[in-house]
């Protein structure tokens, strides 16, 4: 599969009132007004995790260290109707970083419970592998979209290391 390597990182909070995940309103670019994980492309050399790290910074300020992320995953997120938009998405989460997040060009961070996520504002697919990807384990799933390129024509996924 032809697909562009992305990364998605998800920063996790322990606060009195649950955990919390950073995620963001996007501003711009590929899915502009949606609820979105901070991340994006991998630039040419460059590791899926600094990638990761890249991203966080450049969208929320926030500095991350490649030691600190946890593998949470991969996704390949398949687009038939638009097949230059089929990416292969890995996914970390966070529990340790510097800073505080801060609204970017590309971004509006915001601060979720990861047990009311936002995810009627989200892609529709993040139900089926989100929950997953900020549990214990790491997640595998395909991701096939309809030819509206928003709506979900099958989802399969695994866990890894539960
Ligand atoms: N079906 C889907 N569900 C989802 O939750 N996230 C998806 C998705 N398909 C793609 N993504 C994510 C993965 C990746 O982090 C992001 C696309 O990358 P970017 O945010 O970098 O896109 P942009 O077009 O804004 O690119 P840049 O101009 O390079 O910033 O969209």
């Amino acid at each position: 599969m032809n697909s562009t390597a992305v990364t998605l990182c998800f920063l996790l909070r322990d606060e009195a009132a649950g955990t919390h995940v950073l995620l963001g309103t996007k501003k711009t670019g590929f899915g502009v007004g949606k609820i979105v994980g901070l991340g994006g492309h991998v630039e040419p050399g460059e590791s899926d995790a600094e990638a990761a790290c890249r991203e966080v910074f450049e969208e929320a300020g926030i500095v991350v260290r490649e030691h600190d992320l946890r593998v949470a995953g991969l996704i390949e997120f398949v687009f038939p109707a638009r097949p230059e938009w089929n990416m292969s998405t890995s996914l970390f989460t966070a529990r340790r970083w510097t800073g505080d997040p801060v609204e970017s060009q590309e971004i509006i961070p915001e601060w979720f419970p990861v047990t009311s996520l936002p995810l009627a504002r989200m892609w529709q697919d993040a139900e089926h592998w989100l929950p997953l990807a900020l549990g214990e384990g790491a997640v595998d799933a395909v991701i096939i979209l309809n030819d509206d390129n928003e709506t979900v024509a099958s989802a399969e996924y695994s866990l890894r290391g539960v």
